[in-house]
């Protein structure tokens, strides 16, 4: 190890060694006091490692006799020997500039200074050896004293008896202040001064020991080497390390001692040291990271390097092999099995040479202003940072733009469909399960392209419908070719929103997706107005309008057709052309709404969803609103304007085919009548009385709800009870139902309160009580659909088929459900 510290710089503080204390174990024999008196010995060391009691103790009878530890010395060992085998190898690690320590621990009179005398000899002797081994080397003895007495420190090497403060210091931990520290000549020297140390240190004669040593005491050997080469050069570097050779004073009971007065004190004393020697013992045995209580006492706090810290410490205990001590012989081995257990982490101590320590921190010094005057990293950092605002400034820019045109956008989008909304006087703005789909720029911030962005304004008003429609013969395909779309790169989602659970579409309207080329279901779309499709060919159809909206419960049958009459040439049409087109079937429809309901008051019109409105502007709804423009379903099937042929083409929806269902996939009409109870209606809820738009549905359940209530029902525990609707609760999804274009986004969310209120409703309807619900159509068809597999998934489950008959008929783009 010399050789690793002293080959040019050295690393202060090298890596550790983790290694429990060495604890041993050493019997004396049997005083001449306890032979006197007839005490047997209890103890025998069984190995070299193992004692035990020949018999159980008096006081504790199944307690353990037996005790192992790092070696045990019998009682006609020497010294010598237990230097050897149990202090030697610790202690002599000092000139490696590795801090050791030697304890003796006891009671009274069972050998310790007997023990530590000779220890301290033997290996003063080896070091002295060591040194006239290694001439190689310089070497320091430096030697100090204490003794710890009452609570106070004293200098042993002082012949003044003052009491020495304890000091904490952040390099060299707990130190002694004032402490006469001796350079050693030779040996004899050290011999000299060991013997001052023994007239020094107080005894006192107790019932145990004539000449016990009544305080704990600590010699100290510091060793510091250097070799001769490296002396008075830069290089030169010192190992520095000490050797403590621990004498405690006895660990026995006060009441044992037979001590008194003065002795007593010092009992107490002695006790409170060895108690948190013990706890600190006990403590560090068992878990390391918890509080260790080293302050508790001088004697820990001045040993705590040696118990578990920075020392490689041997523990050798003594004990008398009396009878009469088995009890504090036991407490002993109890002590020393705790301190086996605790790990110290020796490490070798280089203490560097002033003109070694002024070369290093120069070195130090010229790095740290290198960097200061270079801070490479810094600056990049710096760099970084500021790169970073840049671009998140310019971005905020360009968002701040975007927001500008889309709100643009958004504005001519709305005026341009107030001119659509204008003509449209249908009372389906939103056919469903027919496209006629364009990109409506809501506020998708997060999927606008910016490089896209930029181009709205430009392109908004040069859209065009792209797509194929099928020619109408009734129209006369007088528009072969719709192919309008909105040339704006800006676009949107206008895929339908998927669902599980959905049966194939087999020939779904007509879906355009206009540049969606980042369709994502929460981006909405608008279908306003509709176009149809057949694979391959499409024509415009202005009739197919009306006859998405208007169909009667027989249109069906037809459901499936063949739509070859849709066939036509692909062309592309104006704007114009084609809102020219679309306003005819509107304006029919309008024609034929103003004489035709039945009752006006409940022909409010569709309760526009909010998210609509927030897709497509208020000036669509307040126009649909003013018209009034939710036909009466009945108007809607009687609608004249509905062309022959003009079948709707679905998707399937596979229900029960004994039933008489028909299963699509687009907006339907769907009736559900019951058998049980009530009159079968069909188009109409019983009592003729027509709903045609959800809040009208609403505003009539609650005024059932009222009379039903009226009439004595009851709303028992969230069920329906016999007599009763339910009427409480039904806001919320009301509310959810007249969001559609929410759905998608709420669907997951919504669908068990919707499924729940049907289920609502058709208890109620099993109670001959009456409802009618009318969806709005919308894009979010499909998950009308959903609603309505699972409805009559759910109906058929629990009420079964023979008590209900479903009838899902394709017409109008409001899914309206009747249960009676
Ligand atoms: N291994 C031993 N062989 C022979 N005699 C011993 C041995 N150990 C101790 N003795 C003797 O026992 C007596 C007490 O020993 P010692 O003073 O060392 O005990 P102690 O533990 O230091 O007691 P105290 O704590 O009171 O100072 C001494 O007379 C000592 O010579």
């Amino acid at each position: 190890q010399w050789d690793n510290v002293d080959g040019g710089e050295v690393v202060n503080g090298t890596a550790g060694k983790l290694e429990k204390i060495l604890v041993s174990v050493r019997l004396r024999p049997l005083s001449d006091k306890e032979v006197a008196r007839g005490d047997p010995s209890e103890w025998e060391c069984i190995s070299d490692t193992t004692v035990i009691a020949r018999s159980a103790f008096p006081d504790r009878p199944t307690a353990p006799t037996a005790y192992s530890f790092d070696r045990v010395f019998r009682s006609d060992c020497d010294t010598k020997e237990v230097y050897e085998q149990g202090a030697k190898e610790v202690a002599l690690s000092v000139v490696s500039g590795i801090n050791s320590s030697i304890f003796a621990y006891g009671q009274t009179s069972s050998g310790k200074t007997y023990t530590m005398t000779g220890i301290t000899e033997c290996t003063v002797s080896d070091i002295y050896a060591y040194i006239g081994r290694h001439e190689e080397r310089a070497f320091v003895l430096k030697f100090s004293a204490i003794e710890i007495y009452n609570e106070v420190v004293r200098d042993l090497l002082s012949s003044e008896s003052t009491s020495l403060r304890l000091w904490d210091d952040a390099e060299k931990g707990t130190y002694v202040e004032n402490l006469k520290e001796v350079i050693l000549r030779d040996w004899n020297h050290l011999k000299e001064l060991i013997s001052v140390c023994e007239a020094q240190r107080r005894t006192g004669e107790t019932y145990l020991n004539e000449n016990s040593s009544r305080s704990h005491q600590i010699l100290k050997l510091t060793i510091e080497s250097s070799a001769r080469e490296f002396l008075g050069k830069d290089k030169s570097t010192t190992l520095a390390a000490s050797v403590n050779f621990v004498d405690l004073a006895g660990s026995e009971r006060a009441s044992q001692a037979l001590s008194a007065g003065a002795r007593l004190k010092e009992g107490c004393h002695i006790n409170r040291s060895l108690l948190t020697l013990g706890t600190v013992i006990r403590k560090l045995s068992k878990v390391r990271n918890g509080h260790i209580p080293y302050r508790d006492s001088k004697l820990t706090r001045i040993l705590q390097p040696s118990l578990g810290g920075n020392a490689r410490t041997a523990i050798i205990c003594t004990m008398s092999p009396a009878r009469s001590y088995m009890e504090q012989s036991r407490n002993t081995l109890l002590f020393a099995s705790c301190a086996k257990e605790v790990v110290t982490n020796a490490q070798v101590n280089v203490v560097m040479s002033d003109k070694a320590l002024v070369k290093h921190l120069q070195r130090e010094l010229a790095r740290l202003e290198s960097e200061l005057r270079c801070p490479a990293t810094y600056s990049s950092l710096e760099a970084l940072v500021k790169e970073k605002d840049n671009h998140i400034r310019k971005m905020e820019k360009e968002i701040k733009e975007l927001k500008v045109q889309r709100d643009l956008a958004q504005s001519r989008l709305q005026d341009l469909l107030q001119v659509v909304g204008d003509n449209h006087v249908s009372k389906r703005p939103l056919a469903s399960g027919r496209n006629f789909t364009f990109d409506v720029p809501q506020p998708c911030e997060d999927q606008i392209s910016t490089t896209e962005s930029s181009e709205v304004v430009d392109n908004v008003q040069n859209f065009r419908f792209q797509g194929r429609r099928a020619a109408q013969r009734e129209v006369g395909s007088q528009q072969s070719e719709n192919n309008v779309q909105f040339a704006t790169p800006l676009s949107y989602s206008v895929s339908s929103p998927p669902f599980s659970g959905m049966p194939p579409t087999t020939s779904r309207d007509d879906v355009y997706q206009i540049s969606n080329e980042d369709s994502d279901d929460v981006c909405k779309e608008v279908r306003c107005i509709e176009t149809n499709e057949t694979e391959g060919k499409n024509g415009l159809d202005s009739s197919a309008i009306g006859s998405n909206i208007l169909q009667d419960s027989n249109v069906g049958a037809s459901t499936h057709g063949n739509d070859d009459s849709r066939h036509g040439d692909v062309s592309t049409v104006t704007l114009e052309q084609h809102l020219e087109t679309v306003r005819k079937p509107f304006a029919n429809l309008v024609e034929d709404l103003g004489s035709s309901t039945r009752n006006p008051s409940r022909s409010r019109g569709i309760v526009r969803s909010r998210s609509c409105r927030s897709l497509m502007g208020s000036t669509l709804f307040e126009n649909l609103e003013k018209d009034d423009c939710t036909p009466p379903s009945r108007r809607f099937m009687d609608f004249p304007g509905r062309p022959e042929g003009g079948q709707r083409r679905g998707s399937a929806l596979n229900f029960d085919a004994e039933s008489e269902t028909l299963s699509r996939a687009g907006s339907m009409l769907s009736e559900i009548t019951t058998t049980r109870g009530g009159p079968k209606a069909n188009g109409s809820i019983a009592g003729d009385t027509e709903f045609t738009g959800i809040g009208e549905f609403v505003a009539e359940l609650k005024e059932m709800a009222q009379y039903q209530k009226q009439l004595g029902g009851q709303y028992v525990n969230g069920e329906i009870a016999e007599g009763t609707v339910r009427s409480v609760g039904l806001d919320p999804i009301m509310d959810a139902l007249q969001s559609p274009s929410r759905w998608p986004l709420e669907f997951e969310r919504k669908q068990q309160e919707i499924i729940d209120l049907w289920h609502a409703c058709y208890a109620s309807l099993v109670h001959r009580t009456y409802f009618f619900l009318l969806f709005k159509g919308d894009p979010a068809d499909s998950i009308y659909m959903e609603v309505e597999i699972r409805r009559l998934s759910f109906l058929k489950d629990t009420y079964g088929n023979g008590g209900m008959e479903s009838k899902v008929v394709a017409g109008s783009p409001n899914t309206s459900l009747v249960s009676r």
